[in-house]
């Protein structure tokens, strides 16, 4: 379903949390709302087999959150079984966070299995900008074409310059998402993969359209690997939207985010957000959905 903005929409329009920013406008009425609630329901009717090679910190939380929405987790990265188990997977996870020269060959040839078989696969370059190893790691991982890119702003900076920041940070972000549209285009064109920069506002191009969510709740910063878990989820929506990558990575973040923002209105602190994210995602239902998706097409 292809979905066309509607210029027209007015501020006055809009629902609470809904409003447009300057730059911003609206698609009619609900319809990302629609499209978002359809992509989970098919998660949830399918389960989609998702293979995750991915960090240590990141595994418990990445394989949860899949859980809880509906996909299947596969948390699977022996070299010797990718030529089995990877041509049947529906997508592929591969985020370098806790990166060694043990594991670089295993992605490398999950990535390569994964294109060969037509299935998406989606990098989350963690701390990119953290090592030349790293850098390098990453550059020649997206020669074997994922279907989206998620990472942080100063991830999406970094992996555009090829260059190690001096404000280095490790996973965490030095700069604001919208510090990195133009880098997330420019890595869109260069790479044909959908680019996502999270932040505050999660903005998600192809190179030519940009989409920002305004889904989300601060407190996210506060608990590890919340980010390679949004990652993971963007592979399950692709997984049951192939050809609709855009649209499927705008629809993972902004439910990640409604999660969340369920969630923090339950949650004591980072450790009990944690725990009602995952219950608030298993949980989710079409109104809390409609009520609260905040997608917009971004000039
Ligand atoms: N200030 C914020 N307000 C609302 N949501 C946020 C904020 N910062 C990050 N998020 C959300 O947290 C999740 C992880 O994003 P982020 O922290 O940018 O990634 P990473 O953990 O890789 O650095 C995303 O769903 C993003 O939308
Ligand atoms: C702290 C840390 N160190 C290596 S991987 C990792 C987790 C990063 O997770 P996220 O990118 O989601 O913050
Ligand atoms: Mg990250």
């Amino acid at each position: 379903m292809e979905i066309k903005p509607d210029p027209s929409t007015t501020p006055a329009t809009a629902t609470a949390g809904m409003i447009p920013q300057p730059g911003e406008r609206n698609y009619p009425e609900d319809r990302w709302g629609r499209r978002a609630w359809e992509l989970l329901e098919k998660i949830r009717r399918r389960a989609p087999l998702v293979q995750c090679i991915t960090n240590f910190v990141s595994m418990d939380l990445m394989a949860n959150v899949l859980l809880a929405s509906g996909a299947s987790p596969a948390m699977l990265h022996s070299l010797q079984e990718i030529s089995d188990f990877t041509p049947g997977v529906d997508a592929l996870c591969i985020n370098i966070g806790t990166l060694s020269e043990d594991w670089l060959p295993s992605m490398r040839a999950a990535a390569a299995a994964a294109a060969e078989a037509g299935r998406p696969w989606v990098l989350d370059p963690v701390a990119v900008s953290a090592s030349d190893y790293r850098m390098e790691a990453c550059i020649g991982l997206l020669e074997l074409r994922p279907a989206a890119i998620r990472g942080n702003a100063s991830e999406i900076l970094g992996l555009v310059s090829s260059s190690r920041f001096r404000e280095n940070k490790g996973a965490d972000s030095s700069h604001e998402s919208s510090d990195a549209v133009e880098a997330a285009k420019s890595l869109a064109q260069s790479t044909g993969a959908v680019v996502a920069v999270s932040g505050a506002i999660d903005y998600i191009t192809d190179g030519r359209m940009v989409v920002a969510v305004r889904n989300g709740a601060a407190m996210l910063q506060k608990i590890t690997a919340t980010g390679c878990a949004v990652t993971a989820l963007i592979a399950a929506f692709i997984a049951v939207e192939p050809s609709g990558a855009l649209e499927a990575v705008a629809c993972a973040l902004s439910v990640f985010g409604i999660a969340a923002e369920l969630g923090v209105e339950a949650a004591r602190g980072p450790a009990s957000l944690r725990m009602h994210l995952i219950d608030s995602l298993y949980g989710l239902n079409e109104d809390a959905l409609l009520s609260r998706v905040s997608i917009f097409s971004h000039a």
